[in-house]
């Protein structure tokens, strides 16, 4: 009885344990279907969110938009990047020339102060012109928008993207036969190599290597022109500063990084026959010019009542630049492109040597900051609150000086706006642009400016 007793016992205790088995698998299983329905909601969710933040825009002028879109792009692969047939449609339409042999231009940093300039003295003459700028915050990103706005206007589209993005640039060289390459996509600016040393290195240095290495393998390859600087002269004391002169001591790391672009030149020209040809700019300024240069944040600290800084060196002698204004620039640019012989390569080989040259575009006569400073007080008819100071030491030269024979003899290049005239000009722009009803100096719409900036 004993034992019948305990079997049933038992039995009954195997029933009971199994049914608690049942119920806590089954409660699992509801647990885990539930969590794998959130997973999957959420991977979902995300991948949405990544797809529309990633898709290109067609005529994006929201800033803030951008700012997100760059930042992911970064996080991501460039698979989503661009793309679309509308999107394909735009780069075909801006880079195909109108003009009977018409150049097809590939312009980088297209959205920036040279960029824009060039791209539409391009597009005006019948070139096909497709642009490249990430609108970076280096500075005052609105201006670059506005300058993307006004190339707009002339069917010139700006592709939103960095040219460290070897995908991208690989598919616009799929997309679009270019003849040429307009580099002008740098980290610019002299000074602020000493707080962001690491931006010169990317956009200056990986940046250019990552364009030379999709260009030697596009076929055809194109022929390169690109910004170099009139700071590679760094420490030269040989006037006026010809292409022949010694650069090899850097005065900052802006300059460093500009005179490595120029090796890297020489390398790319060696190995891969690509036509290369580098420009050296000395201190270029002028309407839609860039708010980190002197002549412009002078325009509007004195417009504002605000004190100016004027540098001399450390014997208090005058500090001086080769101010060169940007139509003059933008023949220069023109006359490189247009000389500028073909690639010899394909599909990464050396065929036979090709093209390698140096230029300066410069404007042959120098003029002392305290000159410019007094050309601005006339112009905006306010007397500027002047700190003179001495140089502080971050890599700024004591002065410039192009001998521009070189350009002359093999584009006819010849500078012909004064900085007077130069300046009038953009005084004229700033005042218009930003708005600023002053008590400006009459003669700044004299009868003989016709200016179209
Ligand atoms: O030609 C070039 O290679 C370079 O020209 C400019 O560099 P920089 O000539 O130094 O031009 P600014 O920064 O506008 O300075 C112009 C002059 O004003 C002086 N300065 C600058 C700032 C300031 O507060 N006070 C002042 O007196 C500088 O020492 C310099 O002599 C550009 O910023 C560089 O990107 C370009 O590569």
């Amino acid at each position: 009885m004993a034992s019948s007793l305990d079997t049933s016992k038992v039995m009954k205790l195997e029933r009971y344990n199994s049914y608690i088995r049942r119920v806590n698998s089954s409660k699992l299983i509801a647990a885990s279907s539930k969590l794998l329905f959130r997973v999957t909601l959420l991977v979902a969710l995300l991948l949405i969110f990544f797809f529309t933040i990633n898709y290109h825009p067609l005529s994006s002028e929201n800033t803030s938009h951008h700012h997100i879109h760059t930042t992911t792009h970064n996080l991501l692969s460039s698979a989503f990047y661009g793309g679309g047939a509308a999107w394909e449609k735009q780069v075909r339409h801006s880079s195909t020339p109108r003009r009977a042999n018409g150049l097809s231009v590939l312009v980088t940093g297209a959205a920036g102060f040279v960029g824009s300039h060039c791209s539409m003295a391009l597009k005006k003459r019948g070139d096909g012109v497709l642009g490249i700028d990430n609108f970076n915050s280096y500075y005052d990103p609105s201006l670059k928008r506005g300058r993307q706005k006004l190339l707009a206007q002339h069917e010139i589209f700006i592709v939103e993207g960095d040219i460290n993005d070897a995908e991208l640039l690989s598919k616009l060289f799929d997309i679009v036969p270019f003849t040429h390459v307009l580099h002008l996509a740098a980290q610019a600016g002299v000074r602020y190599a000493m707080k962001n040393p690491q931006s010169y290195i990317k956009s200056n240095i990986a940046g250019f290597v990552n364009l030379l290495e999709t260009a030697k393998l596009a076929n055809p390859q194109p022929a390169i022109v690109w910004a170099s600087s009139s700071s590679v002269y760094g420490l030269n004391t040989n006037v006026p500063f010809s292409e022949n002169h010694r650069t090899d001591q850097p005065a900052s790391l802006y300059a460093a990084t500009k005179k490595a672009g120029e090796e890297i030149a020489h390398t790319y020209n060696h190995i891969y026959g690509l036509s290369l040809t580098a420009l050296r700019f000395f201190t270029v300024y002028g309407p839609w010019g860039r708010p980190d240069m002197a002549y412009f944040f002078f325009t509007k600290d004195m417009t504002q009542g605000k004190p100016i800084n004027v540098y001399v060196t450390q014997d208090n002698k005058e500090v001086a630049r080769d101010f060169t204004y940007i139509d003059d620039v933008v023949k220069g640019c023109l006359g490189a492109l247009d000389t500028a012989e073909k690639s010899t390569g394909s599909g990464g080989k050396k065929k036979g040597p090709a093209q390698l040259r140096v230029y300066n575009l410069g404007n042959t006569s120098p003029v002392s900051v305290k000159k410019l400073v007094t050309i601005l007080e006339s112009l905006l008819n306010v007397k500027a609150k002047k700190n003179v100071i001495k140089m502080p030491r971050n890599g700024d030269v004591p002065f410039t000086h192009a001998n521009v024979s070189l350009a002359y003899r093999d584009f006819g290049y010849k500078p012909t706006t004064d900085l007077s005239s130069g300046l009038r000009k953009f005084v004229k722009w700033y005042l218009s642009y930003y708005g600023i009803q002053s008590k400006v100096n009459k003669e700044l719409n004299s009868p003989n400016d016709h200016s179209e900036d």
